[in-house]
């Protein structure tokens, strides 16, 4: 899991100058430059150039700057990964396998993310989390419906098993994994019925497509005042049985034993580095 808050991971169209400009100020953790799906076909190269002019000087803050490349079998996935320098991390689209990875690992020093959205990908989702290069996947909803020939849903039931077989991965190897895009960027309403259900299911994350989506993806992925309260309680409770000579408290009614104290710690934890986020 991240050590760096990735509640909310907005694309940017690479293309776009002033959406490029307008990052520089938004509340959001990450940022994914997109070379690929949400750039044209005639605004690949200059996009790739513009990017390339940008990213050593533009101040993004403690924003994670993630460049999304176009796949290594397309025209120009190879000179987009070269292209990248200055960031912190290269995503590749579509990865089926960890010979993708490999692949990409070959052209590039920098931290690898794999895009998880094609069926083959999801079945070997173990072995992309487990390669050494990879530091972070993201889920990539839209196109996986597309090849499952699911239809959308609100409770995203024909989605779940992709989501947790990820989600197995990325924790079984201590992978980053960020949650779909929410395609509906006016519909806050639906946006957090989402987001609450990718953070029960254990995503760090969102990734977004408008800075309208940002305040509820940061709101359903960080720790809550009460989560904050519990967590607080819980450590000094259980600190308080050690003391006794016990292995185990009692809070609100509940056991507390070592392992929630681990969740605790990483709670506080998490809502300190989204406050240091601010700074
Ligand atoms: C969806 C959009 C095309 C809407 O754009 P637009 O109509 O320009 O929106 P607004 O007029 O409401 O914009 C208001 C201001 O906000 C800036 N803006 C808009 N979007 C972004 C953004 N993503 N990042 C930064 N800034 C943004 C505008 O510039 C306006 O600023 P100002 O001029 O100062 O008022 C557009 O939002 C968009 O292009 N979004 C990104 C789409 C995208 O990246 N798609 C690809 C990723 S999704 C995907 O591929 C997932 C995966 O692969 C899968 O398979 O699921
Ligand atoms: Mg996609």
């Amino acid at each position: 899991m991240s050590q760096r808050p990735v509640r909310s991971v907005l694309y940017i169209p690479a293309s776009k100058e002033r959406a490029l400009e307008k990052a520089k100020g938004l509340a959001c953790d990450a940022i994914i430059f997109d070379l690929e799906d949400a750039v044209a076909i005639d605004e690949k190269v200059p996009a790739r150039t513009l990017l390339a002019e940008t990213l050593p000087t533009a101040d993004y803050g403690a924003r994670l700057r993630i460049v999304r490349v176009n796949g290594l079998d397309t025209t120009w996935g190879r000179e987009d990964v070269l292209s990248v320098v200055d960031a912190d991390a290269v995503l590749l689209p579509k990865v089926n396998s960890a010979a993708d990875v490999d692949a990409i690992a070959a052209l590039t020093t920098l931290p690898i993310w794999a895009m998880m959205e094609t069926p083959v990908g999801i079945l070997n989702a173990a072995e992309i989390a487990a390669h050494p290069r990879l530091e972070g996947m993201v889920m990539g909803t839209n196109d996986l419906a597309k090849d499952l020939n699911t239809r959308h849903r609100p409770d995203r039931e024909p989605l779940l098993t992709s989501l947790q077989m990820c989600l197995l991965a990325a924790r079984a190897h201590g992978v980053t994994i960020v949650d779909g895009v929410y395609n509906a960027f006016k519909d806050d309403a639906g946006l957090k019925i989402e987001c609450d259900q990718g953070r029960d299911m254990g995503f760090e994350g969102k990734t977004l497509i408008h800075p309208a989506q940002l305040e509820v993806a940061n709101a359903a992925f960080a720790p809550s005042e009460a989560e904050i309260d519990l967590s607080k309680r819980q450590i000094e409770a259980f600190e308080q049985a050690e003391r006794d000579g016990q292995g185990v408290a009692v809070v609100d009614g509940k056991i507390v034993e070592n392992l929630h104290i681990v969740t605790a710690r990483a709670t506080l934890a998490k809502a300190h580095a989204i406050e240091a986020m601010k700074d």
